[in-house]
């Protein structure tokens, strides 16, 4: 694997005494998915935050693409190909899929009509946006209502959404949360997929589709990065089991 896409140098973050982020240093390579666990509170929220530029750190920094973004806001690092999902859900429910995914690469969430409509005639940004949907499997349902699609499509128009904005790496947060036995399969094999387009760094707690999915894992308690490693290594780790997974792995 190449020079990583994405990286962390001793990312501290203090909440009054309480120490969120403890010195993380983790980095996302090209091709991976690296996923991030750890017990709650453990501090991935946070770490998540400051990668993406909603939260700034104590100390220490965030690298992309090469490039120093420590000081960069959220909407600069997304300009560049940061693409952050699922934290909340940013699409607009009565709005049809194929708007959804229009406004996406327009970047103008939020924009009065008369910009969607001048969008809808461009024919640029409707190829790139029926391309992303193409990608995820919703081309069946570009003119559904998007409140009408199950959580897992709606999880898949919102890496549409990303995909129009052409990323350089995912950050997701908690993709299967709320979804079922089903929708997390379903999702698992996509996000499988994906990984070729841009490397994924997932906070995940569904452990079956982390074991399925990842190409390393890194462990957070107490805010400090214990292991990092392939699943074997991680499942081995007595750190690890004593600290986080137990008796479930
Ligand atoms: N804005 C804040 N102010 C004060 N303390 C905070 C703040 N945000 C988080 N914390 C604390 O920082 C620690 C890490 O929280 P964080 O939400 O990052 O953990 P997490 O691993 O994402 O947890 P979960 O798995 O439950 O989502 C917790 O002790 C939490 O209470």
């Amino acid at each position: 694997m190449g020079e990583a896409i994405l990286k962390t140098h001793n990312l501290t973050k203090d909440f009054g005494a309480l120490r969120a982020s403890d010195a993380v240093s983790i980095d996302l390579r090209p091709g991976e998915i690296h996923a991030i666990i750890g017990p709650n509170g453990a501090g991935k929220s946070t770490l998540i935050a400051q990668i993406c530029g909603s939260l700034t750190p104590s100390a220490g920094s965030v690298e992309f693409l090469g490039q120093d973004v420590t000081r960069k806001t959220t909407r600069a690092r997304a300009g560049m190909g940061l693409a952050r999902t699922f934290q909340i859900s940013a699409l607009a429910m009565e709005d049809s899929v194929l708007q959804n995914a229009l406004l996406g690469a327009l970047g103008a969430h939020g924009s009065p009509w008369r910009f969607w409509r001048a969008a809808m005639g461009d024919r640029d940004l409707r190829d790139r946006a029926e391309a992303a949907l193409a990608r995820v499997g919703l081309q069946d349902a570009m003119y559904q209502r998007t409140g009408a699609l199950s959580h897992g499509q709606r999880r898949q128009l919102e890496v549409a959404v990303a995909l129009t904005l052409e990323p350089r790496a995912f950050v997701m947060d908690e993709p299967m949360a709320g979804l079922g036995a089903q929708g997390s399969k379903t999702l698992t094999g996509f996000l499988d997929s994906l990984r070729e387009q841009a490397p994924i760094l997932l906070v995940e707690h569904d452990m079956d589709a982390v074991f399925a999915l990842a190409d390393r894992i890194s462990v957070l308690v107490y805010g400090k990065i214990i292991a990092t490693g392939t699943v074997d290594e991680i499942r081995r780790d007595p750190a690890v089991q004593e600290a986080y997974l137990g008796a479930e792995a």
